[in-house]
C-alpha cells in the first residue's frame, strides 16, 4: 500500500483555491483527571524538543517514575481551573477560532476558513489536518499561537505539520509563521492591556513580566526565545513610555531539575517582598496568548501566595490577551499577507 493519501471522490474537481488558516497551540489534557493527565504528559514529555536527555534513559525515567507521580498532581491543579465548557485553554483557543473567522467575514476574507489544531491531545494536529486535505485546501497559513520563538514550541508545531504533510500525495501551499514578538499590533494589544490596568489600578511599584522558562541550555544552543522575550518587554516599556527600572522581566514553570531561564518570577516575586520591600506589584504575562493553567494557577494563585506571604500586599493577574479584539486583529495582521 502507498504511503502518500488518496483522494477518491472526483479529485480534481475538488481543486480549489480556498486558505485555510490553521492556528495552533499547546493543547491540554481531555479532562482534569490521573488518567487523561497521564495520556498528555506521555504525549508531551515524549517529544523530544521538549525533553532533550537520551530516548532510551529518558523513556525509563518517564515510564518509571514522572508518569507515575505528576499526573495525579497535575490534575489536581487543572481541577481548580477547569471550566463547564472545558480547560481555560481549549475554551479561549476556541473564542479566538470563532472571532478571527468572524473578522475575515467582515474583511470580505470569506474564502478563508480558521482551523484549530493543538500540538498535544486535541484537537489534534492529524484530525485537522485530515480535516484541511478532505475540504480540498491547496493553501494553508499556520499561526502557532506563540509570541517568542521557542524550538520546544514553534519548531515542534512544524515538526508536527511537516509529519502529517509528508504523507500528502499533494503537498499544500504552506506559510508557518515562526514568530511575532515584535508585530507592532501584538505589542499594542498587549500594553493597552496593561495600561487599561495601570489606569485603573494605578502604577504599582514594579511591572513584573513574568515567561514561561525553558532549560537554560536551549539559549546556550541557539534558542532565540529569551532574547525574544527581551525584546517583546523592550517594546511594550517604550510603547507605555514606562521607566525601563520599574519592570521586571521573570521566568516561570520550571520542569525538573536542570537550570532554567532566570530570574525565576517565585524566587523573584518573593525577594521583591523580603528584600526590597515591595508591596505593591502587577504581573502580566506576554509569552501565553491564552490564560491556561501556567496563568490561572501558577500566576494567580501559587504566585500571588508567594509574593504575599513574603509581605507583599498588592497583587494583581493582567489577564493573557485571549479574545480581545485588538489581540483577534494582531492575528489578522499577522496573516493578511499570506491571505
Ligand atoms: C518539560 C519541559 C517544558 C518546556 C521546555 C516547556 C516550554 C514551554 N511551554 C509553553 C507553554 C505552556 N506550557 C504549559 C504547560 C506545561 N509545560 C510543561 C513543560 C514544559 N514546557 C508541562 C509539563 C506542562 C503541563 C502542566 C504540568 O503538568 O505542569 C501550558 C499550559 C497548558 C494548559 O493546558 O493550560 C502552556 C500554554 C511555552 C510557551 C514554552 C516555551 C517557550
Ligand atoms: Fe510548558
Ligand atoms: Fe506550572
Amino acid at each position: 500500500m502507498s504511503r502518500f493519501t488518496a483522494v477518491t471522490e472526483e479529485p480534481h474537481k475538488r481543486f480549489h483555491k480556498k486558505t485555510a488558516v490553521l492556528l495552533t497551540n499547546l493543547g491540554s489534557p481531555d479532562a482534569p483527571t490521573a488518567k487523561a493527565l497521564r495520556t498528555y504528559l506521555a504525549e508531551f514529555l515524549s517529544d523530544p524538543r521538549i525533553v532533550e536527555i537520551p530516548r532510551v534513559l529518558w523513556k525509563i525515567i518517564l515510564h518509571g517514575i514522572i508518569l507515575r507521580i505528576r499526573p495525579k498532581r497535575s490534575a489536581k491543579l487543572y481541577a481548580g481551573i477547569w471550566t463547564e465548557q472545558g480547560s481555560p485553554l481549549l475554551v479561549y483557543s476556541k473564542k479566538q477560532q470563532a472571532k478571527l473567522a468572524s473578522l475575515l467575514a467582515e474583511k470580505g476574507l470569506d474564502h478563508a476558513e480558521v482551523f484549530l489544531a493543538m500540538r498535544y491531545g486535541n484537537p489534534s494536529m492529524k484530525s485537522v489536518l485530515e480535516d484541511i486535505r478532505e475540504k480540498g485546501y491547496q493553501k494553508i497559513v499556520v499561526l502557532p499561537l506563540y509570541p517568542q520563538y521557542s524550538g520546544s514550541t514553534t519548531g515542534s508545531t512544524f515538526d508536527a505539520i511537516s509529519r502529517e504533510l509528508i504523507n500528502w500525495r499533494w503537498v499544500p501551499e504552506l506559510h508557518f509563521i515562526n514568530g511575532y514578538q515584535d508585530n507592532p499590533h501584538y505589542i499594542d494589544a498587549l500594553a493597552t492591556s496593561i495600561k487599561e490596568d495601570l489606569d485603573k489600578h494605578g502604577m504599582p511599584e514594579k511591572l513584573v513580566l513574568s515567561y514561561h522558562g525553558t532549560p537554560k541550555f536551549f539559549l546556550e544552543k541557539g534558542d532565540p526565545y529569551y532574547c525574544f522575550c527581551q525584546m517583546t518587554t523592550r517594546l511594550v516599556v517604550e510603547k507605555l513610555g514606562l521607566n525601563k527600572n520599574d519592570v521586571i522581566t521573570t521566568f516561570q514553570s520550571r520542569f525538573g531539575k536542570a537550570e532554567w531561564l532566570k530570574p525565576y518570577t517565585d524566587e523573584t516575586l518573593e525577594k521583591l517582598a523580603k528584600e526590597d520591600g515591595i508591596k505593591n506589584i502587577a504581573i502580566a504575562s506576554p509569552a501565553f496568548s491564552s490564560d491556561c493553567l501556567e496563568t490561572l494557577e501558577e500566576l494567580e494563585e501559587e504566585n500571588r501566595e508567594v509574593f504575599e506571604h513574603a509581605g507583599g500586599e498588592h497583587y494583581r493577574y493582567i489577564p493573557a490577551l485571549n479574545d480581545r479584539d485588538d489581540h483577534i486583529e494582531a492575528f489578522y495582521q499577522i496573516i493578511k499577507q499570506y491571505l
